[in-house]
């Protein structure tokens, strides 16, 4: 059973977060972690964020995806609006670094992002969302706005026992490096994208 393991107050460039540990056991070393800014206002519908660790991307400014903006897009808009971001520790889809790296230089042979997880006989999304449900039911989430392009992140909710109220795109313009790979997410997943 998850819970959380540890908590505290994290002054950010965007602002004051409150901070919560979450995994089974407190020796894990890659809990999830739910970033909740000031505003929050735990009575009201909370807008929240379910981000999928990307470190290429979020903390190297990888242009192979738009991770790092989408994270730092979310923050500002918690901080402005209240909410939480929930940070899984879900690296490449959930394949880990070391197979998105071995994705990424199957990419580099022209292999698309889907493809390249499959040829590596790994799944072209190994994620599920079950998680996040069960960390926002242990802070009492009951109605959530959800920050999202992703329709399988929607799907979580159904029959989950925390109402979805409706979705807050949050898409970033795209650059001549991951315009292909956005393209493949909006064909292959129906990510909800409007500007590509
Ligand atoms: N396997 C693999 N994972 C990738 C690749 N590019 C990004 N990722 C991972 O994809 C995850 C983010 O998922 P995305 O599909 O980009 O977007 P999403 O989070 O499902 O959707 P949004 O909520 O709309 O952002 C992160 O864990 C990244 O590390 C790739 O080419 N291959
Ligand atoms: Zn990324």
């Amino acid at each position: 059973m998850i819970k959380i393991q540890a908590q505290s107050n994290v002054p950010t460039d965007f602002g004051m977060f409150t901070v919560f540990a979450f995994s089974e056991n407190e020796n894990d070393w890659n809990p999830h972690l739910v970033w909740v800014a000031e505003k929050t206002d735990f009575n009201e519908v909370v807008n929240v964020r379910f981000h999928s660790e990307c470190i290429t991307g979020e903390v190297f400014h990888s242009r192979k995806c738009e991770c790092g903006q989408q994270l730092d897009a979310a923050m500002k808009f918690m901080s402005e609006n209240g909410g939480m971001i929930i940070y899984l520790r879900q690296e490449g889809r959930n394949i880990g670094i070391i197979n998105k790296l071995k994705a990424y230089a199957l990419q580099e042979e022209g292999f698309d992002t889907v493809e390249a997880n499959l040829r590596l006989g790994l799944p072209a999304d190994g994620r599920n969302f079950d998680v996040a449900i069960e960390m926002l039911k242990i802070l009492k989430v009951t109605e959530v706005n959800l920050l999202t392009n992703n329709p399988e992140k929607l799907k979580a909710f159904y029959n989950s026992g925390i109402l979805l109220n409706k979705r807050i795109p949050l898409e970033i313009e795209s650059n001549p490096v991951n315009s292909s790979y956005l393209t493949t997410k909006k064909d292959y997943f129906g990510h909800l994208l409007e500007k590509i």
